[in-house]
């Protein structure tokens, strides 16, 4: 059975993915089924089937996606794909010392409402403190989360 949620991260030094491992411990204590994925690993096409989907995502370079991620923001950036089943979520981590703090996430965001997906929640940009930022951020999306996944289990 696929899952409620897909959580996918991108990261170089593990950041992002250690608060994508957070938000699936907080859906799994909610009872939603959550997968925690990496954008290396897929191509965009996976997210048109997608219902539900949060991105904890760093910027490198100089406003780019982790290096493993360019392949697939690339493609992305090439592609015209449906995404109007897609209800997301981005919490995105730089470092405001950076001249394009937390470009990556402003053009994933961009990027996936430019094909139609939906906006669950702003967008969260976090500085290298991101801890307080990220319990903020959960604290505002999950009831959201709860609130919609409730909905339609039971509609
Ligand atoms: C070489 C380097 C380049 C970076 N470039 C940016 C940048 O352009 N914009 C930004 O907001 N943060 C930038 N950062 C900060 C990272 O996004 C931040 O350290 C983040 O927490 C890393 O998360 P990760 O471990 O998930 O990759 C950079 C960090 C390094 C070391």
């Amino acid at each position: 059975m696929s899952s409620d949620l897909t959580i996918y991260f991108g990261t170089v030094t593990g950041n992002a993915e250690s608060l994508a491992f957070r938000a699936q411990e907080r859906a799994q204590a909610a009872g939603i089924s959550a997968t925690l994925v990496n954008l290396a690993e897929i191509s965009p096409d996976q997210l048109i089937t997608e219902g539900h989907a949060l991105f904890v995502v760093s910027t490198w370079g100089d406003g780019e996606p982790p290096m493993d991620v360019e392949t697939f923001y690339y493609d992305l950036e090439a592609s015209d794909l449906d995404l109007s089943n897609l209800s997301y979520a981005i919490f995105g981590l730089g470092d405001r010392d950076y001249p394009i703090f937390n470009g990556f996430a402003r053009n994933l965001d961009e990027r996936l409402a430019s094909f139609g997906a939906q906006a669950l929640y702003e967008r969260a940009e976090a500085d290298v403190f991101f801890d307080d930022t990220y319990a903020e951020w959960e604290a505002g999306i999950f009831p959201l989360l709860e609130e919609r996944l409730a909905l339609l289990a039971t509609a």
